[in-house]
């Protein structure tokens, strides 16, 4: 089956070299198409090239003017979980600390009691509508974390809702173990204990069942130390689990040398950061994520993304999607907040939430560009000036059809 787009005014690449992640400078690399047409057979892409030279097709999309990009690639979220938390937000409104929260036994904690209540079901029915609105904005591939469970029983609760998206839904779908998250009630004095249950217990439990593609650890003061998390690394690494890590969100603790050393595949926040510690990542593989929705709605530092990227990391953008700390899973918001916040380019900030984005879960050999071959997991954007118009004219909807495997997502 052969579809051709046609009419397109312009195809944003992203690469055309087949590069698994763009680094340092090579960001802004941005190869176009002009007045292009792109041939899709059996869901990936097969062809493209310039207006007057179209192939036959069975079936034809005429995208009217607007321009092609491929899908972004939300390498970081927390998507299943129970309830909301406005009313923590309400408290952050009347003066407190999202700190002073968490130390009342709200935040994290907040939320793994609502979700030891929750069911499977009900679980999995939110995060499905979650992830079909996602998917709506533009998100074509998504990873999710768990971390709101606190014990093997829920922990294994999301990741089984997680697996169970991956089953239903048409993109692809990366899990991340984070019981390393907070420390629950229930071992609040005894940290050693906790760390044992999820090397000893959790992990061996969620491996059997196949439940993670990584491991996580919220690497910060009043959570998990250097040293735990360096040793819950290492049990992930002999389960098979790589590692994604939360670090350097409230301080810098070391945690970016330690998750280079054992080469993990993103360290993600990245709020406060020391020149060490762009240093290391700079010249390590190890992507660095950053979350502009939660500077934004924590109202904590942005991470550095204009000095990581000129002293040479690979930066990639998500939207940290949770209930508490960035209550939004929107992509294009992200990518403007990247450019009004964060100092990157349209260019880098389109490139850092799709190829790098892909390169954070390790799909970027599928994802994240408009290379042959890859998934034809693209967006038609409604006919716009240039690529600059989508991060400048935020908060606005410049999706005319989300295509995944080759068809419009409806
Ligand atoms: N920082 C740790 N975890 C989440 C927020 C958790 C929450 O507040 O529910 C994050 O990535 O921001
Ligand atoms: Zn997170």
């Amino acid at each position: 089956m052969k579809t051709l787009i046609h009419n397109i005014s312009l195809i944003l690449h992203i690469d055309q070299n087949k590069r698994k992640h763009k680094r340092g400078k090579e960001l802004g690399d941005f190869p176009t198409t002009e007045n292009a047409w792109l041939l899709m057979e059996d869901g990936k892409i097969a062809d493209y090239g310039t207006k007057g030279s179209e192939p036959a097709a069975d079936e034809k999309i005429d995208a009217k003017g607007g321009m092609l990009l491929p899908t972004w690639v939300d390498s970081h979220t927390h998507l299943v979980y129970a309830g909301t938390r406005e009313d923590e937000f309400a408290k952050r409104l009347h003066g407190m600390t999202y700190e002073q929260i968490a130390n009342e036994g709200g935040g994290i904690l907040n939320s793994a009691r609502k979700l030891r209540s929750a069911s499977e079901e009900e679980l999995y029915e939110a995060a499905a509508g979650r992830l079909d609105e996602l998917i709506k904005l533009g998100t074509g591939a998504i990873e999710i974390k768990s971390g709101y469970g606190l014990t093997t029983e829920s922990e294994v609760k999301i990741l089984r809702v997680a697996r169970k998206l991956a089953e239903n839904f048409p993109i692809p779908i990366k899990t991340s173990f984070l019981g390393a998250h907070a420390f629950p009630e229930e071992f609040k004095d005894d940290h050693a204990g906790y760390v044992k249950q999820i090397v000893e217990e959790m992990l061996p439990k969620i491996t059997e069942e196949k439940l993670a593609d990584y491991v996580d650890v919220f690497c910060e003061k009043g959570y998990f130390s250097t040293e735990e998390m360096e040793d819950i690394i290492v049990a992930g690494n002999e389960n098979g689990l790589k590692s994604k890590l939360h670090v350097n969100q409230f301080n810098s603790l070391g945690a970016i040398e330690i998750s280079v050393k054992h080469d993990a595949v993103s360290v993600d926040h990245l709020e406060v950061m020391t020149d060490e510690d762009v240093a290391i990542l700079a010249k390590s593989d190890t992507i660095g994520t950053l979350l502009p929705g939660c500077s934004l709605f924590l109202e904590i530092p942005y991470g550095p993304a204009r000095e990581l990227i000129d002293k040479n990391a690979i930066v990639a953008l998500a939207t940290d999607y949770n209930p508490g700390s960035s209550p939004s899973g929107n992509m294009n918001l992200v990518v403007s907040l990247a450019t009004f916040k964060m100092k990157m380019t349209p260019e880098e900030a389109i490139s850092a939430a799709t190829l790098n984005g892909a390169a954070a879960i390790e799909l970027s050999d599928e994802l994240g560009s408009i290379e042959k071959g890859k998934r034809a997991n693209l967006i038609i954007t409604k006919p716009l000036s240039s690529p600059s118009f989508l991060p400048y004219n935020f908060g606005h909807n410049h999706i005319e059809h989300v295509l995944i495997n080759g068809k419009i997502y409806e």
